[in-house]
């Protein structure tokens, strides 16, 4: 024989309370939706001139310690409350497939439900047209009784009474129930009143008429989000029903901190801050938007992900996008200090867009060793862009480099080597060239050969100065003619330098795997490049005394390690301080 299941009610009520959703305040939007659908259940039915109001009255005003709301819908003949308000998950906003009817907000046919957590027991009074009132009483242990006899409701419409639980009784004061209707119902578009004060507003704040529209969309956004907005976007997306507005940010947004969005459904407060509305690169971006065809989730608390949030989310980002390029066509002075603010967004958004990365070669200007300028000056005044892709290989070799009239870009801050990387697939005729410190060296110029033999024996105990350090030291002549040293190590060399340093603390077995890794090109070893143009190192090339010329390369080494922002490991520091005591002891001269 077949059975059907029996539901615990109180396992149901739990299981909403506590598990789907958020807290208790939901109530009262279930309540509001249920009165607004009513409503346009009345109106659909052609009654389109038919009374379209939704009050509320919390105990101070029922003076029996209930809530009551009280609508001008389309009501319920005795049968439809047997059908749809004693069946757990039976709705009244379902086709005969099952579908969600579209012009209702409730599909679920559970709603109701969550007026049990605030209440103990739950009355609906309620009228059809053409049918006795009829009344049902619902209790939170999963009784119910449904009574004709002796009910009267003048007019067509439904009041639904809740009767608090001794511990929620809070819920359902007038400060909160009219925060609550004001939160979730002020965009309705149906008049909802508590205590006879209207609480819906006058439809989209976005849908207003042109004049003042501004700066009463500035009002609103500072009012919602608590900040002047440094622009509006309009936004429309026809096929998800949806109309909003978006809000640039004044000031730089963390990327990581997902900013959520104000989203309604059919003009009812879905989330204040719904995730997945626009694409994760539109930081810059808070919005508001009404939806008519997009799904919430069954808490009703976010928007259910499927493929027309898809669509709609790249939707949104068009015309985001399209903002942008519009600023640049336009006002090309506000998209400067837009980037000023927001160059991260755009950068993300350019390694995967070819219009943006036009927009940031145009009008981004990057740190070079010549001044700040774009890409597009930089390619129109040098043609090759040479860039270092590491903030500290910049440091080092920035200003050598200009010296030697070799423009560099500093292509180390975040995404601006993958931007000059991807430059050659948007505009063919781009010429990129990444520079290494390593590099810069073979564009020293070497020394004459005799110049070359004669300080030979001047080089060799500079490199035994530096030998246990596994640096090179090479004299070549170059510019600027002040700077007495360079350092130059690869990223490679940084790396044997480490495992040098490794190899020297642990045991044999690892000491020779560490060997085998360490077999690197003696070409990354780093180096100290002095330079033959400096008077003082020209000097020191000079010093007879060995103990001297080993004490002048270290100094020389720890300074250009401090100059180039190398960090100093503990051999460095200890050289370092030896060879600036020993060069102090020689000043001062010997004791007698
Ligand atoms: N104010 C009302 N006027 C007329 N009918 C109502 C009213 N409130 C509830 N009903 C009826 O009770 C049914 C169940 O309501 P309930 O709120 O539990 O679910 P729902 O609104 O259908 O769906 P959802 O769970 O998605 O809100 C509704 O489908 C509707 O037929």
């Amino acid at each position: 024989m077949d059975r059907t299941f029996q539901v615990d009610l109180r396992g149901v009520v739990d299981l909403l309370s506590h598990h789907l959703y958020a807290s208790p305040r939901v109530y009262l939007r279930e309540l509001l939706q249920n009165a607004v659908d009513a409503i346009t259940a009345r109106r659909a039915a052609g009654g389109a001139s038919a009374p379209a109001l939704i009050r509320i009255e919390p105990p101070d005003v029922t003076g029996d310690g209930t809530l009551r709301v009280i609508d001008t819908g389309i009501g319920l003949t005795e049968e439809q409350v047997h059908q749809f308000l004693a069946t757990i998950g039976r709705s009244s906003k379902r086709d005969d497939l099952g579908f969600a009817r579209h012009d209702f907000l409730g599909q679920f046919g559970i709603g109701l439900l969550s007026c049990f957590l605030v209440a103990d027991e739950i009355r609906v009074l309620t009228r059809a047209e053409g049918a006795p009132a009829v009344l049902w009483r619902g209790f939170g242990d999963g009784r119910y009784s449904v009574q004709t006899e002796g009910q009267r409701r003048d007019e067509v419409g439904t009041t639904v009474t809740l009767v608090p639980r001794r511990d929620a009784e809070q819920w359902l004061q007038r400060y909160t129930v009219v925060e609550l209707a004001s939160l979730y119902g002020s965009l309705l578009p149906f008049r909802v009143e508590v205590a006879g004060v209207p609480v819906s507003g006058d439809g989209l704040p976005w849908r207003t008429g042109d004049e003042g529209r501004r700066e009463r969309l500035q009002e609103y956004c500072q009012q919602l989000f608590g900040f002047v907005p440094f622009d509006a976007i309009d936004l429309s997306v026809p096929a998800a029903g949806l109309t909003g507005i978006a809000f640039v940010l004044p000031t730089p947004a963390n990327p990581a901190a997902r900013a959520g969005h104000r989203v309604y459904l059919k003009r009812m407060l879905l989330a204040e801050g719904a995730e997945g509305v626009l694409p994760p690169w539109a930081f810059f971006a808070r919005c508001v938007i009404d939806a008519g065809e997009l799904r919430p989730t069954a808490s009703r608390e976010a928007l259910y992900e499927d493929s027309l949030l898809e669509a709609t989310r790249e939707a949104l980002g068009d015309q985001l996008r399209g903002w942008l390029m519009r600023l640049a066509g336009r006002n090309p002075r506000r998209l400067g200090e837009f980037l000023d603010v927001h160059h991260l967004g755009v950068k993300a958004l350019a390694l995967h867009d070819d219009e943006m990365l036009r927009l940031v070669e145009r009008w981004w200007p990057m740190e070079t060793n010549t001044g700040r300028m774009t890409l597009a000056d930089f390619r129109a005044q040098h043609g090759l862009v040479r860039y270092s892709a590491q903030l500290d290989e910049f440091r080092q070799i920035g200003a050598v480099a200009a010296a030697q009239g070799m423009p560099l870009v500093n292509a180390g801050y975040i995404y601006d080597t993958e931007i000059i990387e991807r430059l050659p697939q948007v505009e063919p005729g781009a010429l990129i060239e990444r520079v290494e410190p390593g590099d810069l060296s073979t564009a020293f110029d070497a020394l004459e050969p005799e110049v070359e033999l004669a300080k030979r024996p001047f080089l060799q105990l500079a490199q035994r100065a530096l030998d246990r350090l596994g640096c090179e030291v090479v004299l070549r002549a170059y510019d600027p003619a002040g700077m007495p040293a360079m350092y130059l190590t690869s990223r490679s060399a940084s790396f044997a330098a480490e495992l040098r340093a490794t190899r020297e603390r642990v045991d044999e077995v690892w000491a020779d795997v560490l060997d085998a890794l360490a077999r690197t090109d003696e070409q990354d070893r780093s180096q100290l490049v002095l330079n033959y143009r400096n008077p003082l190192v020209r000097r020191v090339s000079e010093i007879p005394d060995p103990d001297l010329v080993r004490l002048a390369v270290e100094g020389l080494y720890g300074q250009a390690l401090l100059l180039g922002h190398h960090p100093l490991r503990p051999a460095d520091a200890a050289l370092l301080n030896g060879s600036f005591l020993g060069l102090l002891n020689k000043a001062v001269g010997h004791e007698e």
